[in-house]
């Protein structure tokens, strides 16, 4: 999948504008607050109907207007075109593919699959189990159509079973234990079969950026699975009914990043770290890459900040050879590097919200 033509409207700073990207590579430079990010957050707006950087729509719709429009027109490998937009107000979301309004977010996410790499996306690897969790799911959700309707049944079920633990109900807790199970187990074995093909793709990454040997993934499913999840949940009853919600399951797992068996985000220094992160959003888009459908789209958000010449080289090399679509910002055209090796790329200039083309050869 490959966005043709995109035409923003009140997002940040960006009143109106239109491009027309390269399907490859698309380097955006600028001064700081000229509309970099801006320009990445209308096209993950796009995507996930949802900013990266505000919980709220509210601060992302440019100061005067009281709504934001994005659209998009998109070629798929094979050749069919699609029409994507979204509208977003400080109370609704109205999303459209090819004149049809569509109910939920997740056709989005189909019609445009999206990776951000942004300075926040760092904290994969040495913040909290969620991003990870959240991660995984998106590689999981492109994966496997059995994914989705399960994830959404466990968390009702989850919902259910927390609602009796906090109001001390015990006498219904198996029949949602039961249920927790059951769709637990299927969310599990999907992370599972998904990890099995992602960790050759990320481990091939992570050799030619990093070089570093001995370096493992796996799942830590959310509880000890050495039992069934249903016995897991049987054996924590009480202590569910003490603390009030369920400790077992799913929604507790975890991707666990080993170098010589300890931790990676103990061992590995700070560069070498933004490049692990690096090279586990690529492996996502090189995998979705192939399989049978469409690639994603990288969305790379100040791409110099913290890594070295030699790094944003390799890093860039890799791109280059990815056969996707990416977007990609720095304050100056400088931060790219040497761009000979990449065909067919586009620059952009961004100055007070207006984006416009530039002189590639710069
Ligand atoms: N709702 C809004 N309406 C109008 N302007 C806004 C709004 N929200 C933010 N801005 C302004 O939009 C500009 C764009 O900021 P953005 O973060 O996209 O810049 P950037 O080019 O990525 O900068 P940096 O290099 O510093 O990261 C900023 O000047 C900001 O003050």
């Amino acid at each position: 999948m490959t966005v043709t033509r995109l035409d923003i409207a009140s997002v940040r700073n960006i009143q109106h504008a239109t491009l027309y990207p390269a399907p490859t590579l698309n380097f955006i430079y600028g001064a700081n607050a000229s509309g970099k990010s801006a320009l990445l957050e209308a096209i993950f707006l796009l995507g996930r109907a949802r900013s990266f950087r505000s919980s709220s729509i509210k601060p992302v719709i440019h100061f005067s207007h009281d709504h934001l429009l994005v659209t998009a027109q998109t070629v798929f490998a094979g050749g069919a075109h699609q029409h994507v937009g979204v509208r977003l107000d400080n109370k609704a979301c109205e999303i459209r593919i090819n004149q049809q309004t569509l109910p939920n977010k997740s056709s989005l996410a189909y019609a445009l699959p999206l990776q951000l790499i942004y300075p926040k996306s760092y904290e994969l690897l040495d913040g909290g189990p969620q991003a990870r969790r959240e991660f995984l799911d998106w590689g999981v959700f492109h994966h496997d159509p059995a994914f989705l309707p399960a994830w959404r049944h466990y968390k009702k079920a989850l919902a259910q079973r927390n609602a009796l633990l906090k109001n001390r109900q015990p006498e219904h807790l198996k029949v949602w234990s039961q249920e927790l199970s059951y769709y637990g187990t299927i969310v599990t074995d999907c992370r599972r079969r998904y990890l099995e093909a992602f960790i050759p793709v990320f481990q091939s990454i992570a050799g030619q950026l990093l070089g570093l040997p001995s370096m493992t993934l796996s799942l830590s499913p959310g509880w000890d699975d050495s039992e069934s999840l249903l016995h897991a949940l049987t054996a924590d009853a009480e202590k569910d009914l003490r603390y009030g919600f369920t400790q077992s399951g799913p929604h507790r797992a975890d991707l666990l990043l080993t170098l010589d068996r300890l931790p990676a985000r103990d061992i590995v220094s700070r560069g070498q770290l933004k490049l692990l992160v690096i090279s586990l959003k690529l492996a996502q888009v090189q995998r979705l890459n192939l399989t049978e459908q469409d690639a994603a789209c990288i969305l790379f958000d100040d791409f110099a900040a913290e890594l070295d010449v030699a790094n944003r080289a390799k890093v860039l090399e890799y791109l280059t050879g990815m056969q996707c679509q990416a977007f990609i910002t720095a304050t100056s055209p400088n931060d790219f590097g040497d761009l000979s090796t990449s065909h067919n790329h586009k620059m952009f200039h961004v100055e007070h919200g207006r984006i416009n083309p530039a002189d590639c050869s710069m």
